[in-house]
């Protein structure tokens, strides 16, 4: 069936080959200039993930139904019946996956972004890169998940089934220490209040801590977690000022002061957080947002954006941020704590945040039937919110009609807050750029349309940003920085026009 480019999936990893002149494909004529991040370069995460992670994956998909099918509103046996013929379609998608079947075009099972995926997909067909390890990487993530939902919408028993919460769910409870830890962080802030409010200088030094705080919540991701490795877990709730202050080193780049320069001059403005990973992450995304309203002139309103599908394992989806509210107040959801008092100040920290989403200063963009999942995966397109579900790149956001719904709702934003590396691949439109291209560049349209920050630790190949030559020092010194998670990016572009 294949040639070197286009076969079944190889063995071997080789070097990254330089791109051909067919491999130079383009979304926009304009933009971006260089060629995908593909799993064709055997040497990229693009090519682990799609060999050897997204099989994973697709086996706790299968976990989950099983586990579902023993519990509850699955156990009924039309359910379960229902139940053994996802498990044979994920089985399937899994087998085409490893063969480098072609993708076929998604069915219409009355969802969102059907259009764009479809036309995309016959795009890539004319430039033959309609295959599994043939298609951009970032296409084929968000289409692999965007299929998922698909199979799940054609049954009567799973339309609301999500297959990752069970995973979300546990991983949360593991995550006590980081929790109990910014929570009692919180609690001291609280007793300072009117210390701060006169001290500009110590609020500049906890604005850059909360933001580093907030980045490295990020590096919690169960997509990346094939196990719950306990230890693992306890590593990557290291999210207090001491955590960041011996991490400082690993932000490869780090515009906090050009940030802070914009936020110390605006008043009760609104900020907007794209979000990613529930759990831990979550938390801290909460954290900062909580921090800014309660604690700064500089914000009185938050804006949060989830997922209206499940999404690359961990991401939140409404219900995910309710519960993660009602967890806060079931005692010993998180084991033990380490003293009644720390119980005390994440119960505290429950009810300011429960009272902000009450009176509508903490608010999710989707509406609130997508609360309990009912109506998962219906069109939703009150604030382009199905955007962030598609195959689209941000830069050409102007194209299409969610994206346009998205831009609007973003508009007026005092400060938009990009969370994590898929949104950062989205961002910069997952492609091959020279490490030292400028972000606004990599960004395109988006640049100078609202102020700007993306918060990401690295798990995937696209990099931009760095002064000349860093990359390749990094090279030398750590061969998997570009996707171990172990580094992070903290890239702003103020709003207002962007001169190049
Ligand atoms: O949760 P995040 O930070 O968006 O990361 C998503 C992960 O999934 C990937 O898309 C790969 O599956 C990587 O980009 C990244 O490792």
């Amino acid at each position: 069936m294949s040639n070197e480019n286009d076969g079944a999936p190889p063995t071997q990893a080789t070097p990254q080959a330089e791109p051909r002149e067919s491999e130079q494909l383009q979304y926009s004529p304009e933009y971006p200039h260089y060629p995908p991040c593909s799993p064709r370069d055997r040497a990229s995460f693009a090519y682990e993930t799609v060999s050897k992670r997204w099989p994973v994956i697709l086996t706790q998909v299968i976990d989950a139904i099983y586990r579902a099918c023993d519990s509850g509103t699955y156990a009924t046996p039309e359910a379960e019946e229902e139940g053994k013929e996802l498990i044979r379609k994920v089985g399937k998608l899994k087998y085409n996956i490893s063969r480098n079947a072609i993708m076929e075009p998604i069915e219409d099972d009355g969802g969102a972004n059907i259009e764009l995926y479809n036309s995309m997909l016959s795009f890539l067909e004319l430039q033959q890169q309609n295959m599994w390890f043939t298609a951009p990487w970032l296409y084929a993530e968000c289409y692999l998940y965007r299929h998922l939902r698909t199979t799940f919408a054609f049954s009567k028993h799973w339309k609301a089934f999500d297959p990752f919460r069970g995973q979300k769910e546990r991983a949360f409870k593991e995550m006590g220490k980081g929790v109990y830890d910014l929570a009692e962080m919180m609690h001291k802030l609280d007793t300072e209040k009117e210390d701060l409010d006169i001290n500009e200088q110590a609020l500049e030094v906890l604005f850059s801590d909360m933001i580093q705080m907030c980045l490295w919540g990020n590096t919690v991701d169960l997509s990346l977690l094939t196990s719950l490795d306990v230890d693992h877990l306890a590593q990557l709730q290291q999210v207090g000022a001491a955590a960041n202050s011996a991490r400082s080193d690993l932000i490869l780049r780090n515009d906090t002061d050009a940030l802070w320069t914009h936020v110390r001059q605006i008043k009760n403005a609104r900020l907007d957080i794209v979000l990613d990973n529930s759990g831990l992450e979550l938390f801290t995304d909460m954290v900062l947002a909580d921090f800014l309203v309660t604690h700064t002139p500089f914000f009185s309103e938050v804006v949060f954006h989830p997922k209206t599908i499940p999404w690359f394992v961990s991401d939140v989806m409404p219900a995910d941020f309710f519960s993660l509210l009602s967890a806060m107040t079931t005692p010993h959801y998180f084991g033990q704590a380490p003293s009644p008092s720390h119980e005390q100040y994440v119960t505290s920290l429950a009810t300011r945040w429960q009272s902000y989403v009450d009176c509508g200063v903490f608010r999710l963009s989707s509406p609130p039937g997508q609360a309990e999942g009912e109506h998962m995966g219906e069109v939703v397109q009150e604030n382009g919110v199905d955007w962030w579900v598609g195959p689209g790149v941000y830069g050409l956001m102007d194209e299409n009609e969610d994206g346009i719904r998205a831009l609007e709702a973003l508009r007026g934003s005092g400060l938009v807050v990009f969370k994590g590396d898929l949104n950062f691949r989205k961002l910069t439109a997952d492609v091959r750029w020279p490490p030292h291209t400028q972000f606004d560049q990599a960004i395109g349209t988006l640049a100078g349309r609202f102020p700007l920050l993306a918060l990401r630790t690295n798990k995937a190949d696209v990099i931009v940003g760095l002064r000349e030559g860093f990359a390749q020092e990094l090279d030398q010194k750590d061969k998997d920085w570009r996707w171990s998670g172990k580094y992070g990016l903290i890239c702003f572009c103020p709003g207002g026009t962007v001169a190049h």
